[in-house]
């Protein structure tokens, strides 16, 4: 039988890329109705050949097919200005293979279990300055909060002018590109110009640089005492490849980089989703705060972050909010068969987080936010892709998820907040991420006393 190929989107390439710039979700629902569970797109001056992937299946052969089918560091061009060219994003074949092995221990194993107690600590502090019945908006907590952890836990810096600096340098240079327009930036490369540090592109090249200087300068200062800590760095900086070679210093600083822009502008956001569905439905807090309060008064970390019932809407908050629109393109290098499909070389194969996390067959009525369906069903690596998958997939994702339910069970457990309006809140582009407008305005309305686990029924806490 002759093999399918995808369907193009039948519009301007402009027309297209307004689109995706502006609502990547609406421009992938609307044309997965038109085309199905496959289309190619065409972003003018960008890419004119995108393919969005909204099946399981295939995702799932993709995911599968060996890594160095696929150019994948080449399709991720749109990161360097910010992350630099030794990333781990960049990268492919054996090189991106042996950083990953290099990286992958900081966020594993036993090693989440000495984040957990600093994250818990970070939280408290942020949320003691909170004053009774004055709104603040989540998405800038949140980013205060997933901000201080990336710079403790990989820097460990606490304190020092070094500290002082590089926080408010990195969200200054992330908020840059909180909109949909500044975000086009990114995707049009003939507008990355650098016309002094008065024009938009300068002074975003120009507080990468400060970023990098102080990063320098950390990696000098403890080459020279010596320094060995618990944090992220220090790992990076004492581990070996199979042939005895170190990270280089491009590396290190690019890595680091690419940890503080991964790490999190996406946490930051996804909890900001959490907070506004889990106070939009009364009925989903009193669950997670029973399921808290069964811990009793001071519960270890690492149980908070084994409850099934938080864990369910950490899962279905990340269904329902992919906070990137596709997961990063995989480019085929020869031609390729994938299911039904043919595949010429040079096609950028995009899954979507989005149109694969809406499907009716695997989660109905998507547009519902039902924590129990992660409680009921397990979902395969191909049906459930919050964090990708295969090679490519997530580093920090063990230690984002961990942080999700530490940040949630530490504020729900200690205090009573609430939305400042039952307005809905929409999705909107920032930078390569999707977060909600507005950040979600939330209120302190008291604080509260975890319940001892003998005055309640645990028996009716998990549906
Ligand atoms: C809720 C939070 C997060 C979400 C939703 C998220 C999502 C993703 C996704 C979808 C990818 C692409 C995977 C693919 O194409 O298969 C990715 C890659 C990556 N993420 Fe995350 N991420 C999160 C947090 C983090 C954290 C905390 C870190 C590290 C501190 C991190 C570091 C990375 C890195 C380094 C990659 C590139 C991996 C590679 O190319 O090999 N992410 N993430």
């Amino acid at each position: 039988m002759a093999k399918l190929v995808p369907i193009p989107v039948n519009r301007p390439s402009w027309w297209q890329m307004v689109q995706w710039i502006s609502d990547p979700l609406s421009f992938q629902q609307k044309w997965a109705k038109k085309c199905g569970d496959i289309f190619l797109i065409n972003l003018w001056r960008y890419n004119d050949n995108l393919v969005v992937v909204g099946s399981p299946q295939l995702i799932q052969e993709i995911f599968n097919k060996d890594a160095t089918q696929f150019d994948i560091g080449r399709g991720n061009q749109i990161v360097a200005p910010l992350v630099g060219q030794n990333s781990l994003f960049l990268m492919d074949g054996t090189r991106h293979k042996r950083e990953r092995k290099l990286l992958m221990p900081s966020f594993h194993g036993e090693r989440l279990q000495t984040y957990a107690q600093q994250i818990c600590e970070i939280t408290k502090e942020v949320a003691s300055q909170w004053q009774k019945d004055k709104p603040f908006i989540a998405r800038t907590v949140m980013q205060d909060i997933t901000l201080e952890v990336i710079i403790q836990v990989v820097f460990g810096l606490r304190e020092g002018e070094r500290y002082q600096k590089i926080k408010p340098l990195l969200a200054a240079m992330l908020n840059m590109i909180d909109s949909p327009l500044p975000s086009s930036f990114l995707f049009l490369r003939f507008l990355q110009k650098d016309l002094g540090a008065w024009s938009p592109w300068g002074k975003l090249k120009h507080r990468q640089l400060q970023i990098r200087k102080l990063l320098e300068a950390e990696i000098e200062d403890r080459r020279t005492h010596n320094f060995i800590g618990t944090d992220i760095l220090s790992l990076m900086m004492a581990v070996r490849d199979e042939n005895g070679e170190p990270m280089s210093d491009l590396e290190l600083k690019d890595e680091l980089m690419t940890l503080l822009f991964a790490g999190h502008e996406t946490t930051a956001t996804i909890l900001a989703w959490a907070f506004y569905k889990i106070h939009q439905l009364p009925e989903v807090r009193d669950k997670i705060v029973q399921e808290l309060d069964s811990l009793g008064e001071k519960p270890n970390p690492m149980e908070i972050a084994k409850l099934p019932y938080l864990n369910a809407v950490c899962q279905e908050t990340l269904r329902m909010y992919p906070v990137i629109p596709v997961l990063l393109p995989r480019i085929t290098k020869t031609p390729m068969d994938i299911g039904d499909y043919h595949f010429e070389a040079g096609m950028a194969l995009m899954p979507s987080i989005y149109l694969v996390h809406y499907r009716e067959d695997l989660y109905p009525q998507p547009q519902e936010f039902k924590p129990e369906r992660f409680l009921d069903r397990q979902y395969s690596p191909s049906e459930f892709i919050p964090f990708g998958g295969g090679s490519r997939r997530c580093l920090g994702y063990a230690l984002a998820l961990l942080e999700m339910k530490l940040v949630l069970g530490t504020i729900l457990s200690s205090y009573q907040l609430a939305l400042v309006d039952n307005k809905p809140v929409k999705i909107q582009r920032r930078g390569l991420t999707l977060a909600p407008v507005g950040g979600v305005p939330l209120v302190m309305k008291s604080k509260r006393q975890p319940k001892s686990p003998s005055s309640q029924k645990t028996a009716s806490l998990i549906p």
